[in-house]
């Protein structure tokens, strides 16, 4: 039985610049439960990247809370959050993220050298997890070297790493191919599975988010709907998110 992880309670962000005021989430609550793979959908302007920041606190949110395993994480100090960050969250972007003077093997490790672990616990660690995401053959080249698919996969190791749990996706395969989309969803859902690793994942992608197992999708900083995979094969999950993409 999955046991409630995170609860968001009325979260609102307003944005201020130059005396105007922008409302990006407006009271927007919900509930995931711990294992779950969980997409977040809508259009350019709904919210997505902002409600995802406020969820892995590299921003603060204007009101509201988001409890984490109990504990309100909107009222944690600067210092706390970037402590609840290190220990908790994986983050995952568009862009891979990653640095050009690091091998991929560097790339993936350094987070758990900042945690304070060393020796032949991190090169172990860090090998399974590059064993499970393909790149181990990869090791020693740097980012420039390897394909797109490749450094996402990095980047994912990376997240993963430290054994967090949650990973916080904005956009994973925004980049990417459709076949290095595909084998990048394949792999989150063999970590989910296999870890059962909390994974929140931002994307406009109806192919992507069908990998999924329970969609938010935002409009105008709302929920408008959401959706569970339940029982549904491939192919009928993915007309049900086109139909609720059109609602
Ligand atoms: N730093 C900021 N300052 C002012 N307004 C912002 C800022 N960031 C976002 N916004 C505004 O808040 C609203 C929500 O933006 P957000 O980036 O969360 O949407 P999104 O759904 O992620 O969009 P996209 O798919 O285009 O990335 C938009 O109206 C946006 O213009």
């Amino acid at each position: 039985m999955m046991s409630a992880f995170i609860k968001m309670d009325n979260i609102e962000k307003y944005y201020e610049s130059s005396g105007n005021v922008t409302k990006a989430i407006d009271r927007i609550s919900f509930e995931i439960k711990e294992g779950e793979f969980i997409g977040i959908m809508g259009e350019s302007g709904s919210g997505k990247t902002s409600l995802l920041n406020i969820l892995g606190t590299v921003d603060t949110a204007t009101a509201g809370h988001i409890y984490f395993d109990g504990k309100d994480i909107t009222k944690m100090s600067e210092d706390e959050r970037a402590e609840f960050r290190k220990q908790n969250l994986g983050f995952v972007f568009q862009n891979f993220n990653l640095l050009d003077m690091l091998t991929i093997q560097e790339n993936i490790y350094i987070p758990l050298l900042l945690t304070g672990k060393k020796g032949t616990d991190v090169m172990q660690k860090t090998d399974k997890i590059m064993e499970i995401l393909e790149i181990k053959a990869i090791a020693n080249k740097y980012p420039y070297q390897v394909s797109g698919g490749q450094q996402q996969r990095c980047a994912c190791a990376r997240a993963l790493v430290n054994n967090s749990r949650l990973i916080l996706a904005d956009e994973p395969t925004g980049a990417l191919d459709a076949r290095n989309s595909e084998k990048l969803m394949e792999m989150f859902t063999e970590i989910n599975e296999k870890f059962k690793t909390t994974i929140v994942m931002v994307t406009h992608d109806p192919f992507s988010v069908s990998y999924c197992n329970h969609i938010f999708f935002l409009k105008n900083g709302k929920i408008s709907y959401e959706l569970y995979k339940g029982a549904r094969g491939k192919e009928q999950y993915l007309a049900a998110i086109l139909d609720a993409q059109n609602i």
